[in-house]
């Protein structure tokens, strides 16, 4: 690449080599004020030195050479997964953005293996964040003003791309256990709650059984949604040590397998998950009812995006996986939201 820096007004009449950034504070702005192609006109010269710019520089690419926009344009496309699109290159820089709401998936040892390069940098939000349509998931800037194309080459080979895993629609069946509930003690606070929950993913609460403290009585209420063709049942309290608590041998006893019994992440451990043919079964501990998130948060999203947890995943959950009981709950902009 050859540079050559003229004084401003050398300049006249010639493209600028690169997006030119202003920021003014006072405004509020930060942006390319001028683009790439842009030819110098005398009208440009007092925003010019307003901007710190004395000099500006030509720049003739070698044969092997890629400009930082072309290399960003070449390398969107081999990050740009489902449900995403990008935006860019302004000053170098794409952004990825969300078409849909879902789950932000990727593979964290791409991200770790690009950014290991050295002539750009990757940023996401955390693996398995919720998002929202229109919600930036990543971005990724050039740092030079060109790069070799055998990098470039290299990283379109190994590359690989983030998705936005849209929400399913899911068929969901709340079985309620304790006696003093089925019984009319106390009031149930569970059933308003998923609801909530289940509809804010895309899902419907299709019914709930409420059911005492008997594991067949639990084991009937599961089949009998499974029977209906809910996509996942949903059981509620009777899953810690006490003697009356039953759900989690009620569950096994219809499961084909367990995935997982007791997660490391607080409030909301006693977690269970366990699969019936196509569809899954979740026991929900009663912190549920009392916290505004709990373990049960993270694990809809997945099953919504379907996501089948694996074991090393779950075991992950632990790093980050303290609730920081805000005064006020940030979920999901926290790491008890989205953990590796
Ligand atoms: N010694 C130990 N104690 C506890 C452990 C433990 O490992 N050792 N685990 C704790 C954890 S973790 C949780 S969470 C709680 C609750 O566990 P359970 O799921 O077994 O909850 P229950 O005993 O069924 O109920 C506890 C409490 O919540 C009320 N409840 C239950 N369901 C509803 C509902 N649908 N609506 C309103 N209120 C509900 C229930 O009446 C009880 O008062 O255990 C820790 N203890
Ligand atoms: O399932 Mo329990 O919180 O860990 O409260």
């Amino acid at each position: 690449m050859k540079f050559t820096v003229l004084a401003l007004e050398e300049a006249l009449g010639l493209p600028l080599a690169h997006d030119l950034t202003q920021i003014d504070v006072e405004k509020g702005y930060k942006g390319a004020r001028f683009r790439r192609g842009h030819i110098v006109t005398e009208a440009d010269l007092e925003t010019l030195r307003s901007m710190g710019r004395e000099h500006l520089t030509l720049m003739e690419l070698g044969p092997d050479e890629v400009h930082e926009d072309d290399a960003a344009l070449r390398l969107a496309p081999v990050v740009r997964g489902r449900g995403v699109e990008t935006r860019g290159p302004r000053e170098g820089k794409c952004v990825l953005v969300a078409t849909g709401d879902g789950l932000l998936e990727y593979d964290e040892k791409a991200v770790e293996s690009l950014n290991g390069q050295g002539q750009w940098i990757f940023a996401t939000l955390p693996r398995h964040s919720p998002v929202r349509r229109g919600e930036q998931v990543a971005a990724f800037r050039i740092l030079p003003l060109c790069v070799a194309d055998e990098e470039v080459r290299r990283a379109e080979k190994t590359g690989r791309p983030i998705d936005v895993l849209p929400f399913r629609p899911l068929e969901v069946g709340l079985v309620t256990t304790g006696r003093e509930i089925a019984q009319g003690r106390i009031k149930d606070a569970f059933g308003p709650k998923l609801e909530r929950k289940v509809t804010a993913l895309g899902g419907r609460l299709r019914g709930q059984r409420i059911v005492g403290d008997d594991r067949e009585a639990i084991a009937e209420a599961i089949g009998a949604f499974l029977d209906e063709g809910a996509d996942l049942v949903v059981c509620t309290g009777g899953m810690s040590v006490d003697a009356d608590d039953l759900t989690p041998e009620a569950i096994r006893s219809v499961a084909d397998e367990v995935l997982f019994r007791g997660v490391p992440a607080l409030p909301g451990s006693m977690l269970m998950l366990a699969t019936k043919g196509m569809a899954f079964v979740v026991g929900a501990p009663a912190c549920v009812v009392h916290d505004e998130r709990t373990t049960l948060d993270p694990l809809l999203q997945l099953l919504f995006a379907g996501v089948r947890p694996t074991e090393r995943e779950i075991r992950l959950w632990g790093v980050g996986g303290l609730c920081r009981h805000c005064p006020v709950c940030v979920y999901p902009d926290c790491s008890f939201a989205a953990r590796p």
